[in-house]
């Protein structure tokens, strides 16, 4: 087995995450975002639960996430007892820091994310300052979720969008599967000028689930890196 490579951000993940965690209340009801960010959120939020006696309900955006919350005690809760979220808190591939829109989903769960998000009084995204860009897909590539059934076709109308697209795979080659049992097309557009008309051409391919730009969705940035802690909201026009 190899090891992973220490993180050398983590250390400001971890200050924005922990910034983030202050932000929530006796008596709230929390998203959980997914990623190495959003896992100092959680981390923080159980050590508020066990040492505070904060009593808070949460909504795990992904599997991974769940199973940390239970170990760490936080209790859970679903969309049936639960139709609105104080807040969620998240990690982001990209934010573009005038609008806070995003890239998000190279976790994985921009699904189960974007359902979160969508739910909440207040979505707060936490990252090092790395995730800056002066153009959402200027670093990363947009994640698509797709279901499984005609693949092939959906990758390649997304590619007549102009995207250069990879099916995601694991590391033996198999296909990379969502926590709803679907595909990823990571899609390399580079930076992009029309977000919103973007978004709307891919959710128009039959077979698309979700893709994972968070447009006009983040109330809150807070980010960390070395000038300390920035914390950002959506510029008005
Ligand atoms: O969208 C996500 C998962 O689907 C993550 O929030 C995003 O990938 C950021 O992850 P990290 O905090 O590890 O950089």
């Amino acid at each position: 087995m190899t090891a992973t490579p220490p993180d050398p951000a983590a250390a400001f993940k971890q200050q924005a995450a922990i910034k983030a965690a202050s932000l929530v209340q006796d008596g709230m009801a929390v998203g959980l975002g997914t990623g190495s960010t959003a896992k100092f959120v959680v981390a923080e939020l159980g050590r508020r639960v066990r040492e505070e006696g904060l009593r808070i309900r949460a909504i795990p955006t992904s599997s991974v996430t769940e199973k940390q919350a239970k170990e760490e005690g936080i209790p859970l809760t679903t969309f049936g007892e639960q139709p609105e979220l104080d807040i969620a808190i998240d990690g982001a591939d990209e934010i573009e820091p005038r609008t806070l829109n995003l890239i998000k989903g190279l976790g994985g769960a921009l699904l189960w994310e974007k359902i979160v998000a969508s739910a909440a009084k207040q979505f707060v995204v936490v990252a090092d300052a790395s995730k800056y860009v002066d153009h959402l897909g200027a670093k990363c590539p947009l994640p698509v979720e797709v279901i499984p059934f005609g693949w092939e076709n959906v990758a390649r109308q997304l590619g007549e969008l102009g995207a250069h697209v990879t099916p995601r795979r694991n590391r033996d080659g198999s296909f990379y599967l969502t926590d709803e049992k679907n595909l990823i097309m990571d899609c390399v557009f580079g930076p992009m000028i029309e977000p919103e008309k973007l978004g709307r051409s891919i959710l128009e391919i039959v077979g698309v689930v979700e893709h994972g730009l968070f447009l006009h969705m983040a109330c809150q940035t807070i980010t960390a890196g070395p000038e300390g802690i920035r914390i950002l909201t959506p510029q008005q026009d």
